[in-house]
């Protein structure tokens, strides 16, 4: 950014945990800080420019992973093989397991309201097992505007390469008539309380979001070696989140000295686990 390039961001954490401090960059530096992540990409193609006054909300689609429509008590002997096994996208361990327990969605909450300069509040999932939407703005006339695509992170990637332009490619494309269905459902958040604890996360700021980043990451890297049960990922960032002294989040060096203290905060409860 400080050498004056518009940048394309896939790696959501970053936006998560120095949101404030990117989009502040990207402003004095004149540069564009260009959507990857697939739902991040999808709004910001449905806004076409379109002012932030004119929107009501942003409407994330999640795929649920693979344990939509369970419950809590059914996911404490959840195996590591188990939780990899993601219905619609192939992606990296660590996403993987965090589309499952809804904390891919928690993080792209908090991505989108940088990305897009809204509030939290203004940010909504919803489920969308098909991920064939990859995300919606609601504008304030009621209009809906989705945008449509093959689960592949190649077209994210072209769009933000190519942008503005649109260019043909050689990729699978999308064949309406033989779709069975596009279903959505409202997120479980007794069970998914990750959507919870980011709408909280991202309300209260400042160093909370790199907390809620860190524990979460902790947990899973304990979860994948075997070493705590599924269901305690979503403990270790509730306590974590719980145990923090809030601050504002106005430099490098305070998000690191918070991602630090999460860190080290979430390996001694997961040693109590
Ligand atoms: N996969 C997907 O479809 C999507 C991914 N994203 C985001 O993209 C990011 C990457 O995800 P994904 O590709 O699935 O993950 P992977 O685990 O497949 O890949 C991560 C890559 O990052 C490298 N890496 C890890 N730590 C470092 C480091 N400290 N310095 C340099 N390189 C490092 C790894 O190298 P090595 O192999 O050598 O360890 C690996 O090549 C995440 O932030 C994810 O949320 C967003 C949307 C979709
Ligand atoms: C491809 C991509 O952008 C991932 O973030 C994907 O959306 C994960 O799927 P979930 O909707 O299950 O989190
Ligand atoms: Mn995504």
């Amino acid at each position: 950014m400080r050498a004056g390039k518009d940048i394309a961001v896939a790696s959501k954490e970053i936006l998560v945990i120095a949101g404030e401090i990117v989009m502040r960059e990207a402003k004095k530096h004149g540069v564009k800080v260009l959507p990857v992540d697939s739902e991040h990409s999808a709004i910001w193609q449905c806004l076409d420019g379109k002012p932030t006054e004119s929107i009501k909300r942003l409407i994330l689609t999640a795929s649920g992973g693979p344990f939509r429509g369970k419950k809590r008590d059914e996911l404490h002997e959840v195996t590591v093989e188990q939780a990899l096994k993601h219905p619609t996208w192939t992606m990296g361990r660590k996403i993987t397991i965090d589309s499952s327990t809804m904390f891919n969605k928690g993080l792209e909450m908090i991505e989108a309201r940088w990305l897009f300069g809204l509030p939290i509040e203004q940010v909504d999932v919803i489920i969308h097992p098909q991920s064939i939407i990859h995300s919606m703005v609601e504008y304030n006339d009621g209009s809906v505007i989705a945008q449509l695509s093959v689960n592949d992170m190649c077209y994210p990637i072209q769009y933000a390469v190519v942008y503005p332009d649109r260019v043909p490619n050689s990729m699978h494309h999308l064949d309406l008539a033989k779709m069975k269905a596009l279903t959505f459902e409202e997120p479980d958040t007794e069970t998914f309380v990750s959507l919870r604890l980011a709408r909280e996360a991202g309300h209260a700021g400042g160093t909370l979001p790199a907390v809620f980043n860190a524990a979460n990451e902790v947990a899973v890297e304990w979860f994948l070696n075997g070493r705590i049960r599924y269901t305690r990922i979503w403990d270790c960032v509730e306590q974590c989140m719980a145990r923090h002294g809030v601050r504002p989040a106005d430099d490098l060096e305070t998000v690191s000295a918070a991602d630090t203290w999460a860190r080290a905060e979430a390996e001694k409860l997961c040693r109590t686990y």
